[in-house]
């Protein structure tokens, strides 16, 4: 079989409601198969253009209609070019149906960030059916014409549904099966890699697909919100299996066998493990390993087939090894990549673009899947002989050499190692054994016979149950940051009483997971009609549409509800809703986030509010809830470290430019010590400190070494004290500088105060002084000619005692890399006495723009002293007394004193001017006592030469040497007496 490459599409999705709030702009075009994106920082600059098999626009030109289908607008300049759900399954699924018709191996996945569109085109939502729902209708739609049309071929479709989270395979049709480490992912010899005893059940028709599907996403909402974990760091692969059964042309029973593996992989953002955080845990924890294996596979098989003998590491991961066929053998594969259009996204969504064209280099080789069923069962039967004899007597042999994912040994490797391998081949060859019996027995078996089995599987299913009392009975339908996953966990509010807890108090009738869910958190009574609700706990958190409840309090339809940290729910009551005059609001995840950051106190309006200030606000509707979670689980922990969330400037953060930013402020109770954590930095931590929580909860060993805890920081690790803005103006003018700069921290406190010279000097390093007056009048004056500066870091003075080893750090102007000075410690302050020369060769305009609006910052940095007093404190206990509940975020921007670098800006100006104000009066009475030098030579006139040199003398003595030079002697341009002399 022929090889082919891995077929990509590329899908825009449409701009979501917080981009359209901010005026989001729009960075991608496409035109024909080609993408162009455009970096919104560099306006000036080209798009970038990368081709593909297909580029869909679902991005505008569209309209609603009546049933909610999002349609192509005949009437809209992009109509033409939008691609609705059903375009792309016509153009990439059915291809894969006919793959899988033909009995080839046929795997899609969806690869992009969170949020970009990837469930969007696999799962779809509602009547915009993504590719699985419609490719299994088609699947059933095809089987019923073959029968319709008297074919005798007997069809078998199974279906089966998978999740891989932190490397655990959870098979989602059984999520408990396997137990806490989920299925094994074992190597089959022809299967190549498979989950083992997933199940796979057989399905008669597109709605028991629908059925199964609607089940599987429940265990997954479940799995989610019990285990505080978040979808989209989740992989999901449906698998179909489409078995014809005929007789060939010599009448042997025959089966032809197509899978199709339709992926939804977890967002991508930071997948790479050198990514922004830069954090040593990043590599440790399994959080996206499946997702940076996928990265490596990819460019290991993108070198390949570019003629390079390379290792293709799919061992790495489970996700690799699954996926093994679909990227390196017997499958015809399609990559979907999902691009949000927003200027935000820019660096993700071009990493997605160079992600997609690197798998379009991609080459698979697929075959027919088509054999008599009887030689099937005898080669399996053969097969498991095979292995019989291998295990005899325990003697397994380890294999040597080099594959890319066979248990091989290679050079060097220790007695145990080998027998580590040995003991896992062996149970590989268990595990295949059986599964090849498994599979005999199948393929023996009636249809009938299966039909009834799974049907009977089914029964207990009690899906159209819930949904039936979902109509009239008050309920809590879960919210989740994931649209897919919303509304998938139901709770009735029926009978009395409704007890909500943990799982260790007394039974609750609701238990719910996580670390701040108390074992009696909270009850709801039904009292004359009227539901309410009351906190069990005195601690315990209970919000009510973003408002804590500390009373009993009726809850009324559409409340948002927030239990602990996590646990988000919209209350339902039927009977309301349908009595109501008006419809509802639709309430969302989003909607809720906003409506509890609001009622923390933040200012959540969004009118007349800039791009970054919303950006911002959307930033710490997400942060609120994470940092109460790590606090959470510190607590319950008792890891002693508090988190705060504080909103930071980016020159408070020490750098020149970039937006506003939340970053978390984290504190060891016991000593003292603070480090304030990038977001991303907080948010990779967090899920770590997730697992971590979980293992405690089951009663498993939590403890890990200081390098896997997501607590740990080292306190010998300098940390950033403060920064300190120096505008260069006065260096555009060649004139010194020399300041006492107020250095402030990432809150805006002061830090101490900074000492700094830019002192402009010649090529060999002679500072230039006042008396040399190098002074340019105007600074495009410099453009071209060479320019030389002295930058002095002399002392810093009242730096706070906690902090030692001070040591400043700068990016000199038309400099790229740091210089840092020595560390100076024992003192509060420090005198550097740092003294570095810097030169630009040629001057450039750019340079002189730089100088003349721009700044250079300058870090302090400094480690924590050791030693300081060290209290023993019980991390909950120590909270409470902080009233950390109530104080834990910080009201509005109250927290953050902004220095006005506008003032700072202003006063180095008036500075400036004053120093040109000197300048120029010295020139002024230059030229008078030249004038009056002339005046008493009885001149008329001055030769312009000499005015010229006056002008330009670069010291009093050189103007004096041009002055004296106007002649004494007398004649034609001697004035009269009474008359005054004229210069010009
Ligand atoms: N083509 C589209 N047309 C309309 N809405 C879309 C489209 N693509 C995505 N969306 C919307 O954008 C949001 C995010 O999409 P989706 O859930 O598919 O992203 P995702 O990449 O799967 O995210 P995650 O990684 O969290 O699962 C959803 O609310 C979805 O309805």
């Amino acid at each position: 079989m022929a090889e082919e490459s891995v077929k990509v599409a590329v899908r825009l999705r449409p701009f979501n409601s917080r981009e359209k709030a901010r005026n989001a702009t729009l960075i991608i075009d496409m035109k024909g198969p080609t993408t162009y994106i455009k970096d919104p920082s560099a306006p000036s600059e080209e798009a970038k253009s990368f081709t593909f098999d297909y580029s869909y626009w679902s991005h505008d030109g569209s309209k609603l209609e009546g049933d909610g289908y999002i349609a192509p607008d005949p009437g809209h300049p992009n109509g033409k070019k939008f691609a609705d759900q059903k375009t792309v399954f016509q153009d990439l699924g059915m291809g894969v149906l006919t793959n899988a018709w033909d009995g080839f191996n046929s795997t899609l996945f969806a690869y992009g960030q969170t949020g970009s569109g990837k469930s969007w085109s696999v799962v779809g939502y509602g009547v915009n059916r993504g590719i699985v729902p419609q490719f299994c209708e088609e699947v059933f739609n095809r089987v019923d014409a073959e029968k319709n049309n008297g074919s005798s071929t007997q069809f078998e479709v199974n279906f089966s549904m998978l999740e891989i989270y932190n490397e655990i395979v959870r098979d989602l049709l059984n999520p408990g099966s396997g137990g806490k480490g989920g299925l094994k992912v074992r190597q089959h010899p022809k299967k190549g890699f498979y989950a083992q005893g997933l199940t796979s059940a057989l399905v008669s028709s597109y709605n028991d697909i629908e059925k199964k599907m609607e089940e599987g996403t429940t265990n997954r909402t479940v799995a989610a919100t019990n285990m505080n974990a978040t979808s989209s760091r989740a992989h999901t692969i449906v698998g179909i299996t489409l078995i014809q059964k005929f007789k060939n042309a010599a009448g042997e029973e025959t089966a032809k066998t197509g899978i199709v593996n339709l992926v939804d992989l977890a967002g991508s953002e930071r997948a790479d493990s050198t990514g922004a955080t830069g954090d040593r845990l990043k590599e440790g924890a399994a959080i996206n390993q499946s997702l940076s294996s996928l990265g490596n596979v990819i460019s290991a098989l993108a070198e390949k087939s570019s003629g390079k003998n390379t290792r293709v590491p799919y061992r790495n991961s489970v996700l690799t090894m699954l996926l093994k066929n679909a990227l390196g053998g017997n499958s015809k594969t399609i990559m979907i990549a999902a691009l949000s259009p927003a200027d935000i996204n820019y660096d993700e969504t071009l990493s997605t673009l160079r992600y997609a064209d690197r798998a379009k280099q991609i080459k698979t080789k697929a075959t027919v899947n088509e054999d008599p069923t009887e030689k099937l069962i005898r080669e399996l039967q053969e097969e498991n002989e095979r292995l019989k004899k291998m295990m005899e007597g325990g003697n397994i042999q380890v294999p040597r050499g080099d594959g890319d994912d066979e248990i091989q040994a290679s050079e060097g490797m220790s007695e145990e190692e080998i027998a580590a391998l040995k003991k896992q081949l062996e149970e590989e060859y268990k595990a295949e054994l059986e599964e090849n019996a498994k599979q005999m027995e199948e393929m023996k078996k009636a249809y009938e016979d299966k039909l009834r089995e799974s049907q009977e599987d089914s029964k207990a299913s009690s899906l159209s149950d819930t949904q039936a009392k979902k109509q009239t009975v008050p309920h809590l339908s879960n919210l989740n940051f994931d649209p897919q996953l919303t509304g998938k966990i139901v709770y009735f509010i029926d009978g009395d009483t409704k007890t909500v807890g943990n799982k260790k108090g007394e039974q609750s009738d609701i238990v719910l997971a996580g670390p701040s869910i108390m074992a009696q958190h909270a009850v709801f009574t039904v009292e004359g009609g009227k539901i309410f609700l009351e906190k069990m706990a005195a601690n315990a958190r209970l919000l009510m549409n973003g408002d804590p409840v500390n009373q009993k309090t009726e809850v009324k339809h559409n409340a948002r509800l927030m239990f602990g940290t996590t646990q988000l729910y919209l209350f339902v009551n039927p009977k309301e809703r349908d009595a109501a005059k008006t419809p509802y609001p639709e309430i969302t995840f989003e909607m809720a986030q906003d409506e509890i950051a609001a009622c923390s106190g933040f200012d959540m309006n969004t009118e007349n509010k800039s791009q970054d200030d919303l950006l911002l606000q959307e930033d710490l509707a997400d942060m609120i809830p994470a940092v109460e979670e790590a606090n959470s689980i510190s607590q319950e922990l008792d890891k002693k470290l508090k988190f705060e969330i504080i909103i930071v400037s980016s020159e408070a953060r020490g750098e020149l430019s970039g937006r506003t930013e939340v970053m978390v402020r984290v504190s060891n109770l016991e000593t003292g010590y603070e480090w304030v954590w990038s977001k991303n930095k907080f948010i990779d931590r967090k899920y770590v400190m997730q697992e971590l929580f979980q293992k405690y909860d089951d009663g498993e060993t939590w403890d890990v070494p200081p390098e896997q805890d997501p607590f740990y920081e080292n306190p010998e690790d300098p940390v950033h004290i403060g920064s300190v803005k120096v505008w260069l103006q006065s260096l555009a003018y060649l004139i010194e500088l020399k300041e006492q700069l107020e250095i402030t921290d990432f809150r805006g406190r002061q830090m101490g105060i900074f000492n700094l010279e830019v002192v402009p000097c010649n090529k060999k390093g002679k500072e230039y002084t006042e008396a040399d007056d190098v002074f340019v009048d105007d600074p495009e004056e410099l453009v071209g000619k060479d320019l030389h500066f002295m930058v002095k870091v002399n002392s810093a003075r009242g730096i706070p005692a906690r902090y030692t080893d001070l040591y400043a750090r700068f990016i000199a102007p038309g400099q790229t890399d740091f210089t840092e000075t020595a560390q100076i410690s024992g003192t509060s302050n420090p005198n550097w006495n740092f003294k570095k020369q810097y030169d630009l060769p040629v001057v450039k305009p750019e340079h002189v723009k730089m100088l003349r609006d721009g700044a250079m910052m300058v870090q302090i940095w400094g480690d924590q002293k050791s030693g300081q007093a060290k209290k023993s404190v019980n991390t909950k206990k120590e909270m409470e007394k902080l009233s950390m509940a109530a104080q834990q975020v910080h009201h509005g921007n109250a927290n953050v004193k902004t220095v006005d670098a506008g003032k700072v800006k202003y006063m180095m100006q008036s500075a400036l001017l004053e120093k040109r104000q000197k300048k120029y009066e010295e020139k002024m009475s230059q030229l008078r006592k030249m004038v009056k030098v002339a005046n008493s030579h009885h001149k008329v006139r001055v030769e312009t030469k000499v005015i010229n040199e006056v002008l330009n003398a670069s010291s009093w003595k050189e103007a004096e040497k041009q002055i004296n030079k106007i002649p004494k002697d007398s004649g034609g341009d001697e004035i009269p007496k009474s008359g005054a002399c004229t210069i010009l």
